[in-house]
């Protein structure tokens, strides 16, 4: 139970202690924790029967966007609002929905990515135009799931709760579509920037965007928070990510479709792409979050450091092995 309050989790492990259900487990763990059973009524059984179905949905066949890499995001969505400097901010409706939203954000991903589904004129694509195709899937899904007899674990939610929390995980699992990242991460320096002159004072954010845009940036950055994590789980999420985008790689070289350059098994350098991930996305997001919760993330901030330097001395290495 104590572990599931740590960065670092390891939910490879879980996932085999559980027969295969990490998702039900963590989440179960987390809302038993912060005794959200009891502040909005959900009943256990209605809990574990949507949650289960929510599971079942995340496709067991994708290397990396599966029910694995859902657990995984809820508990650092968990952790991260965890934050001592966080500690008064958000109300227990927001961080509910912050978990929630880490728990479906990729349910029944289909382990293509948005550039591929509108390429291909795919189902989702047509029926979302194009636009965060599968954020809005993933959304879609999990809010029918909702609907299932007995899985409605927001029934006893007031409508105004129900409402607030639904926009709240809505605008959070869109901002996941890494389209949206450059523009989340300049809204988040700036607010980063107000903040530091108001020196001292805790976090006091009274107005919904201002709000909901952390929230979106902890949600996006579990979502990216692989880098940061202890090395030996770090690597195992590499290895399944570039499976999963060589798998969708093959598709566009049979398809007649250009590869992508992530996706090409026979082009990308794994450590060389992994320190241009970091460089470009990881470490840009992560210095501005670690910012805002300053001094409560440098420990996440020195295992980022110390995983680029790991890869960036395989680099080195590598040229002169072969
Ligand atoms: C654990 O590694 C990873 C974990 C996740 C991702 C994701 N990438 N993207 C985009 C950035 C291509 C997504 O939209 C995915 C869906 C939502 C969030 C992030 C996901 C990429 C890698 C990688 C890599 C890797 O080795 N070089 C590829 C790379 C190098 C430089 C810049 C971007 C990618
Ligand atoms: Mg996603
Ligand atoms: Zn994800």
């Amino acid at each position: 139970m104590k572990k599931i309050d740590q960065w670092g989790l390891e939910v490879f492990e879980v996932n085999q202690l559980t027969n295969g259900r990490p998702l039900t487990c963590v989440t179960y763990m987390i809302l038993q924790k912060r005794n959200f059973l009891e502040t909005f009524k959900i009943p256990v059984p209605t809990l574990l029967r949507y949650i289960g179905t929510v599971e079942k949905h995340y496709r067991k066949e994708n290397y990396y966007h599966n029910n694995i890499h859902a657990a995984d995001v809820a508990q650092s969505v968990h952790v991260l609002l965890s934050s001592p400097v966080l500690s008064s901010v958000f109300t227990d409706l927001e961080i509910l929905a912050a978990i929630f939203a880490g728990a479906i954000h990729d349910v029944n991903h289909p382990g293509l990515n948005n550039q591929f589904l509108i390429q291909t004129m795919s189902e989702l694509a047509i029926i979302y135009n194009d636009v965060s195709v599968l954020e809005n899937h993933h959304l879609a899904m999990a809010f029918k799931l909702l609907q299932n007899d007995g899985c409605d674990i927001f029934a006893n939610l007031s409508k105004k709760e129900r409402q607030s929390l639904r926009k709240m995980v809505i605008d959070m699992v869109l901002a996941t579509d890494m389209s949206k990242h450059m523009s989340l991460l300049a809204d988040l320096r700036t607010m980063v920037e107000a903040h530091k002159f108001s020196k001292g004072i805790s976090l006091s954010i009274n107005n919904y965007s201002d709000r909901i845009k952390i929230l979106q940036c902890c949600v996006h950055c579990a979502d990216l928070s692989n880098p940061t994590k202890p090395l030996h789980l770090y690597k195992e999420w590499v290895k399944r990510v570039l499976e999963e985008c060589w798998c969708q790689g093959d598709k566009e070289r049979n398809l007649g479709l250009a590869v992508s350059p992530m996706m090409d098994r026979h082009s990308v350098s794994v450590e060389k792409s992994q320190v241009g991930f970091i460089d470009f996305i990881v470490q840009p997001l992560w210095e501005t979050w670690a910012d805002l919760v300053y001094p409560d993330a440098n420990k996440i901030l020195d295992a980022l450091q110390e995983n680029r330097d790991y890869f960036n001395s395989k680099i080195l290495t590598s040229p002169s092995m072969e």
